[in-house]
């Protein structure tokens, strides 16, 4: 639609915000924050509480990862949706990604490095273990400016206990031509919020209202932030779920991390009360986004599987 270079996607400076201490920036960062998930459920961060080399030492282990004999990658075996070893799809052939369950959790990280190098990589382990705690922080950050700038501010703490972390880490091969070729298949995220970090290698594509496609083109230090359709039923249809893909063209493969807040099993997503009035009537009824999940990956599920799902009619 030759919107493709037009970067309309705002950055939003996270710098000297943290989670404990109300900076003079706090209000403006908010209010910024809560403009851009209602226009476009998406926006980019600079924020400067990860250490200058840590990103890049991320990026060096998922090459070695990726370069793994599929055999060891495959090992990576889960029972639920998307967790796993994802790859070798005739859809998307040149993506290929592996999740890490539970991240934060103690152990988590090394039985996954040790799952997948039997003789150890604490390189990759250390860089991958502070590389979670340092988005997750700053995912905390995020979920706190939005409930306090809905109003929510008395439901931060449920808000952040409800949910777990996945780490998802992805390579998208380039293409073997000069064409450019879809990386991952149009889609909204399920889980309450993304936060990915990219190497320097662009292609997450995200839909606008009025439909067109805008290319996300993050600097090698921001991250961006994406919102998933949990986050969107909770705050009954305040924030837009950001409808994106990956479109890959050039010679570089392009790896990047993703840090998916997930609600924890059985946890029943339902907007509170606040966010429902006569002008604001409830979309969604409550769901248990574990249900609605194993629904999606069923004939029934596509985009509009949440409406389908339990969407007020
Ligand atoms: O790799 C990316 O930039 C996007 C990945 C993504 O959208 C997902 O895993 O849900
Ligand atoms: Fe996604």
């Amino acid at each position: 639609m030759g919107s493709e270079t037009i970067k309309l996607l705002p950055t939003i400076n996270f710098s000297q915000l943290e989670l404990e201490r109300k900076s003079p920036n706090w209000e403006s960062v908010k209010s910024q924050v809560k403009l851009a998930l209602q226009e476009f459920g998406c926006f980019e961060a600079t924020f400067d509480q990860i250490p200058r080399d840590l990103p890049d030492t991320v990026i060096q282990g998922l090459r070695q990862l990726f370069e793994l004999p599929l055999q060891t990658k495959l090992q990576n075996m889960s029972n639920k949706h998307y967790r796993g070893y994802i790859g070798q799809h005739a859809v998307v052939p040149l993506y290929e990604s592996l999740g890490i369950d539970d991240a934060l959790d103690l152990g988590s990280i090394e039985r996954f490095t040790n799952l997948m190098w039997s003789e150890g990589n604490p390189d990759f382990s250390t860089s991958m273990r502070s590389f979670t705690e340092k988005l997750s922080e700053f995912d905390q950050i995020v979920r706190k400016l939005v409930l306090e700038s809905l109003g929510l501010e008395k439901y931060i703490d449920e808000h952040i206990e409800s949910t777990n972390y996945l780490v998802r880490v992805q390579k998208y091969e380039a293409p073997k031509n000069d064409e450019t070729e879809l990386g991952l298949t149009a889609h909204t995220d399920k889980n309450m919020m993304t936060i990915l970090y990219q190497n320097e290698v662009n292609g997450l594509e995200l839909q606008t209202k009025d439909g067109h496609w805008i290319t996300v083109e993050p600097s090698p230090n921001s991250l961006i932030v994406i919102i998933g359709d949990a986050f969107h039923a909770w705050t009954n249809g305040r924030l837009r779920s950001a409808y994106h893909r990956v479109m890959m063209k050039g010679s570089v493969d392009r790896y990047s991390v993703g840090l998916f807040s997930i609600p924890k099993e059985g946890y029943i997503i339902k907007a509170p009360e606040e966010m429902i009035d006569e002008e604001h009537p409830l979309l969604y009824k409550p769901y248990d986004h574990f249900e609605f999940v194993k629904f999606f990956y069923t004939d029934q599920g596509g985009l509009t599987a949440l409406k389908a799902y339990c969407g007020v009619v």
